[in-house]
């Protein structure tokens, strides 16, 4: 049989077929010795037992692999902000999104605690993101404004909360997953040597799979194209400057500077853009 390893703990997965029963796993030595570890998001072929347990006998090669939280096979993060509360910084929320498109992952923005939040800041910074390409999802995890039409959009594959401390994601967690289900996070200890590792689960949400991670998502990333960092800016492009290959820094009739200029595009954008670049590549 086929499935998706939806938790891991002490060591045993937790396997859930498409149907939504669920087989705790074993894992045979010799996959261990040729794969590694099994993640949670790893999709499986297992033999279930008699006693509903199940052997896994083989795990599909990743489309990519997340180190914190370790998960496999992510589709996309939620990238959670707020605008008070404590204030987010949108230096961080920039580089959450690139580092996001680096690593091959979509991303949406969540605006949460509306509640405490003057709507005009709110809808401002909502359609700069919207310019930029991103679906952006104000909401309050208090209230509840806004969650069932984020809830409801579809989308496939696994999703994870990201985002600065105290930014509302646990509430927000606790809010879409039925109480009974969600496991409050610890720390267990895998394998022989000294490392902890933070369980993680997966629920279905309607179309996709939510991970009830938790707050921090490491995302590294050694770019050596700096072309990357400037497709990672949607409000860059269609955009015309006198050269083509134009890197919209002092370049004369840069299109991407005007629209800075005219207010058209956000600056603070446009200034992480070139923190960025200038960050990620040294040579450059
Ligand atoms: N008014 C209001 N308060 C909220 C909202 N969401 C979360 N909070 C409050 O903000 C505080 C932090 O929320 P958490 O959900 O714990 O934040 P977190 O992002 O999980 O924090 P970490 O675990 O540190 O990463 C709590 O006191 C929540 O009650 C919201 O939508 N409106
Ligand atoms: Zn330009």
């Amino acid at each position: 049989m086929q499935g998706r390893v939806t938790l891991l703990e002490a060591n045993r997965p937790t396997v859930t077929t498409a149907d939504g029963v669920s087989y705790l796993c074993y894992l045979r030595g010799r996959i261990k010795r040729d794969i590694g570890r099994v993640l949670v998001g790893d999709w499986v072929d297992f033999e279930p037992t008699d006693a509903g347990e199940g052997w896994i006998r083989h795990i599909y090669p990743r489309k990519n692999q997340l180190l914190r939280p370790p998960m496999a096979n992510v589709e996309g993060l939620f990238v959670v902000f707020s605008v008070s509360q404590p204030k987010g910084s949108l230096e961080l929320l920039d580089k959450r999104l690139v580092l996001a498109d680096l690593t091959g992952l979509a991303a949406e923005i969540i605006i949460t605690k509306i509640d405490l939040a003057d709507r005009d800041v709110v809808e401002s910074l909502a359609a700069v993101y919207r310019r930029a390409g991103y679906r952006v999802w104000p909401v309050s995890g208090h209230t509840g404004e806004g969650l069932e039409a984020w809830r409801t959009t579809p989308r496939e594959g696994i999703w994870v909360f990201t985002g600065e401390s105290g930014v509302g994601k646990s509430t927000l967690l606790h809010r879409v997953l039925p109480e009974e289900e969600v496991v409050v996070q610890g720390l267990s200890r895998i394998g022989r040597g000294q490392q902890t590792t933070r369980t993680v689960r997966l629920y279905p949400l309607g179309s996709f799979w939510l991970a009830d991670s938790p707050g921090y998502t490491a995302l590294t990333t050694t770019v050596t194209d700096p072309a990357r960092i400037r497709e990672a800016f949607g409000e860059f492009r269609g955009i015309t400057c006198r050269f083509h290959d134009c890197w919209h820094r002092s370049e004369p009739d840069c299109g991407v500077r005007d629209k800075v200029a005219q207010g058209d595009i956000a600056a603070w954008r446009y200034a992480h853009y070139l923190a960025l670049l200038q960050e990620w590549v040294k040579s450059y």
